[in-house]
């Protein structure tokens, strides 16, 4: 459990008592789905969640950078919120939800209103307040929040880095229960991040292509858009890092990080969507402007780079699933009597 605060909620990563939510495993920042029309398709982005739940992860992220946030009105915000949890809560999962920006009062404010298991914040973009200043919108954030709370870093997009002493110092926040790190490759800072969080304080990769060197150094799992697309693979990355099956780890790793090169080899999440639409799990592969669909060659790479996974073993021959039971309506319905993960 982390810190004394004034919030009801008690975490730890790993385990698996349902009084705790875990930050272990994949959560996958789902995409938004767009109709022919330009509105969000909800059945799709229904799909998509059910989808990757049954293939292992660990959770869903509504809103994060690969959702649009950015370009969806606050209707559609709220209405990819609610779908997403009701997708999680069938199978037990946890939800967190993207929020913040660049205003303390604005993030305080909106994160009193998020409807999921955790807020995933990130560090006020574009200001470049400093570590000083981002300590304090953090606490004051983490002070307000109901919920848990997930830092997101991701200096490339912020435009704010942040050492290794200040990034303990987050980790130290009450009521910041872990990091979505995405602050590129892994360097003898990751490494000394990495050996020194506190317990139970989880670091969740954020940055595909490094996940597998990320897991090897003690990350909890990861949040990654490219696990749309294989995550039965990404699963069993994290759980042969886990098991210390270092051999498949290895070669899963290499075979994952190219697909993840071709999937943001343009703005994500552009190739992503071209390859969902490609497989037929989205009704479009459009994004709204500024962003601008993938080409051509980008979605020829993607896809080449997901055949070549279908030859690298995965370590097991049973993945983690979801096991759901006494759905009403023979697996369809939105009620559960059990669920259970195994
Ligand atoms: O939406 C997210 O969360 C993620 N966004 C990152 C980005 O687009 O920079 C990538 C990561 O896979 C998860």
């Amino acid at each position: 459990m982390l810190g004394a605060t004034n919030v009801n909620w008690t975490f730890r990563s790993g385990g698996g008592d349902a009084e705790y939510m875990e930050l272990e495993g994949i959560f996958v920042p789902l995409v938004t789905p767009f109709a022919a029309d330009g509105s969000v398709d909800l059945a799709a982005l229904d799909g998509l969640a059910r989808r990757v739940l049954d293939e292992g992860a660990a959770g869903l992220v509504a809103l994060g950078t690969t959702g649009e946030p950015a370009t969806l009105t606050g209707a559609e915000r709220a209405a990819v919120v609610a779908t997403c949890r009701e997708a999680a809560a069938v199978y037990g999962a946890p939800l967190l939800v993207g929020v913040g920006d660049s205003s303390t009062a604005a993030t305080v404010e909106a994160v009193r209103h998020v409807r999921g298991d955790a807020a995933m914040v990130v560090v006020p973009p574009y200001t470049r307040p400093g570590a000083a200043g981002v300590l304090a919108h953090l606490r004051a954030v983490a002070a307000a929040s109901p919920l848990p709370v997930v830092v997101y870093h991701v200096p490339y997009r912020t435009g704010q880095p942040l050492d290794v002493d200040t990034l303990l110092a987050v980790a130290a926040i009450p009521g910041v229960a872990g990091m979505k790190l995405s602050d590129g490759p892994v360097s003898g800072d990751t490494v000394t991040l990495l050996g020194a969080l506190p317990a139970g304080f989880a670091v969740l990769g954020g940055d595909d292509t490094v996940i597998g060197p990320l897991l090897a150094i003690g990350a909890a799992g990861g949040i990654l858009a490219s696990a749309h697309v294989a995550t039965d693979r990404f699963v069993a990355l994290a759980r042969a890092w886990r098991e210390g099956d270092v051999a498949t780890a290895r070669r899963l790793g290499s075979a994952l990080a190219a697909l993840s090169a071709a999937l943001f080899a343009e703005p994500n999440p552009a190739v992503i969507k071209a390859v969902l639409h490609a497989a037929g799990r989205i009704p479009t592969p459009d994004v709204r402007l500024p962003l601008l669909p993938a080409s051509r060659a980008a979605l020829t790479n993607a896809e080449a780079a997901f055949a070549a996974l279908q030859h690298i073993p995965d370590g097991s021959t049973s993945l983690p699933r979801w096991h759901v039971r006494g759905i009403p309506g023979g697996g369809t319905g939105r009620t559960v009597d059990v669920v259970t993960k195994r």
